[in-house]
């Protein structure tokens, strides 16, 4: 499988807030979810690998290509969901289609028309009027009207409704079924990411604290629960996150082997992403 995007050694500086090394690849084929909490670095990460803001180190690569000899040929390939849109409200979406058509030589009018139509949007309709949800619909209808092969979005599903949610995860879905393509999703909203995530890269203050497959990170923690009297210093240890009642403790693990030997009567059971993401923030469970 080749990459699709390469990202090494970013940095970046915000005040008291830093990315730090980020570094990490997209293979193709896949749907990638980018997940931290608010504040983490996510929106930063995709501006920064966009060119949108300045990076003070890093190499960003897309299609094997560098971002910075090549950012032309490099956009061309690359649909774009940005929080907000970025478009100018006073216009018409076909005013704003116009500017946007204007920067893609692959522009296919007929496949924006069809988007358009399935999502009940108006082209006369001025982007001011337009809902959240209808926003995200517009620039997704933007995004993939010029033979994007990655998609890069930024919090898509954010204040949408689920029937919303529901139609972007399965265009989603249609748009990795032709080969050779990639999509790049972030998100604090992990339950989407449950259903259709292949890959997940996670954010926390600015560094990485994992890049792994849905499955294998999911398949590597448990959720345990047992009586008190199971807790000592040494089982502690096999804990990433431990919150104790009155009555027992539930705790998360990716030691689920250790765990089995040393309290075979525990309850275990299966994580989301978002236990995951949890008790991988510093400082454990928010
Ligand atoms: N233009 C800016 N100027 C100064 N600080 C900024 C700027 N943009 C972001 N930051 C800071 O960088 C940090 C990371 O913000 P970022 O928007 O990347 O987080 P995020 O993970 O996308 O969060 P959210 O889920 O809330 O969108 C925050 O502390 C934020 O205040």
């Amino acid at each position: 499988m080749e990459n699709i995007l390469e990202i090494s050694g970013l940095n970046k500086s915000y005040g008291n807030f830093s990315l730090q090394d980020i570094s990490f690849s997209l293979p193709e084929g896949c749907i990638t979810g980018f997940i931290g909490i608010n504040g983490a670095g996510k929106t930063t990460t995709l501006r920064t690998i966009l060119g949108l803001t300045s990076k003070s180190s890093g190499n960003v690569r897309l299609f094997g290509m560098d971002m910075k000899t090549n950012e032309k040929q490099i956009k061309e390939r690359i649909g774009i969901v940005l929080d907000g849109g970025g478009f100018y409200d006073e216009l018409s979406l076909s005013e704003m289609k116009s500017i946007v058509a204007s920067a893609y030589k692959s522009w296919d009018e007929t496949k924006y028309r069809i988007y358009l139509d399935r999502f009940s949007l108006g082209p006369k309709q001025k982007i001011n009027t337009l809902s959240k949800g209808m926003r995200m619909k517009y620039a997704l209808a933007l995004a993939l009207s010029h033979k994007a092969e990655l998609l890069i979005m930024d919090e898509p599903t954010s204040g949408l409704d689920p029937l919303i949610r529901s139609q972007l995860l399965d265009i989603l879905k249609e748009f990795m079924n032709n080969g050779g393509r990639g999509v790049f999703f972030s998100t604090h909203i992990t339950s989407d990411l449950d259903k259709i995530a292949d890959m997940l890269i996670m954010i926390d203050n600015g560094k990485i604290i994992f890049q792994e497959e849905k499955d294998i990170l999911l398949d590597s923690y448990r959720i345990v629960k047992s009586d008190l009297k199971d807790l000592t210093k040494d089982t502690e240890k096999l804990f990433v996150n431990i919150s104790k009642t009155a009555f027992g403790f539930t705790g998360i693990t990716n030691q689920l082997e250790d765990i089995k030997k040393a309290m075979p009567d525990a309850i275990t059971e299966r994580t989301t992403i978002e236990d995951v993401m949890l008790c991988n923030i510093k400082g454990g469970k928010k």
